[in-house]
């Protein structure tokens, strides 16, 4: 699904009809901050990975900075809207996809982890990361190593870490265009 007319797309009960293709996704939780979730979207949409947003945000979706940030790539990404967690995680598991946290709580460096194209890739808020519940009904917890006394990175630039490497091992790279074209 696209975001046309530069409108979000409405909060769907489930995945369903994504879910029947197998490409790794990335997942929102609750995000705070529009320009961070408007970068995400734009690296989503170069790389031709769906994306999930699971609400509330901490911002009005048609807010400004969200859309600067995100520009006419908007257009180019599948968005799905999830009105609660419950929501999200009901479809989720009913599909059979693998949740996969990135989590500064975790032990599992990110390289080390073995990807699968179905997994869904979820990052916690800017501004308390994911509750406990979220690091329970995760299947796995991932963490890019950093050096001690260092609180987190940027969600951004943590998304595009995690998803360069997931889309490596699944061979999930979209092919580039031909030599001289853009
Ligand atoms: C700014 S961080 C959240 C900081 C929050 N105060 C906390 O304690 O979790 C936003 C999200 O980026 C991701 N993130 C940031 N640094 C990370 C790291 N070193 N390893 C894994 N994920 C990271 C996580 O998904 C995190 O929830």
């Amino acid at each position: 699904m696209g975001v046309a007319g530069g409108r979000f797309p409405a909060p769907v009960p489930n995945l369903q009809r994504s879910l029947a293709r197998l490409n790794v996704r990335l997942a929102l939780y609750q995000p705070d901050i529009p320009q961070n979730t408007g970068t995400i979207l734009r690296l989503c949409a170069c790389l031709g990975v769906p994306a999930d947003i699971i609400e509330p945000a901490g911002f009005p979706v048609s807010d400004r900075a969200f859309r600067r940030a995100g520009m006419d790539y908007l257009d180019e990404v599948e968005i799905e809207r999830h009105v609660s967690w419950t929501t999200f995680e009901a479809a989720r598991r009913q599909a059979g996809r693998r949740l996969v946290l990135a989590t500064t709580r975790a032990a599992v460096r990110y390289v080390d982890f073995a990807f699968a194209p179905g997994d869904v890739i979820l990052l916690g808020r800017e501004s308390a990361g994911a509750p406990d519940a979220v690091h329970a009904a995760a299947d796995a917890r991932i963490l890019i190593p950093m050096r001690p006394a260092m609180r987190s990175l940027n969600i951004a630039v943590s998304a595009a870490m995690i998803l360069g490497e997931a889309l490596r091992q699944t061979a999930g790279f979209p092919a580039p265009a031909p030599e001289g074209q853009p």
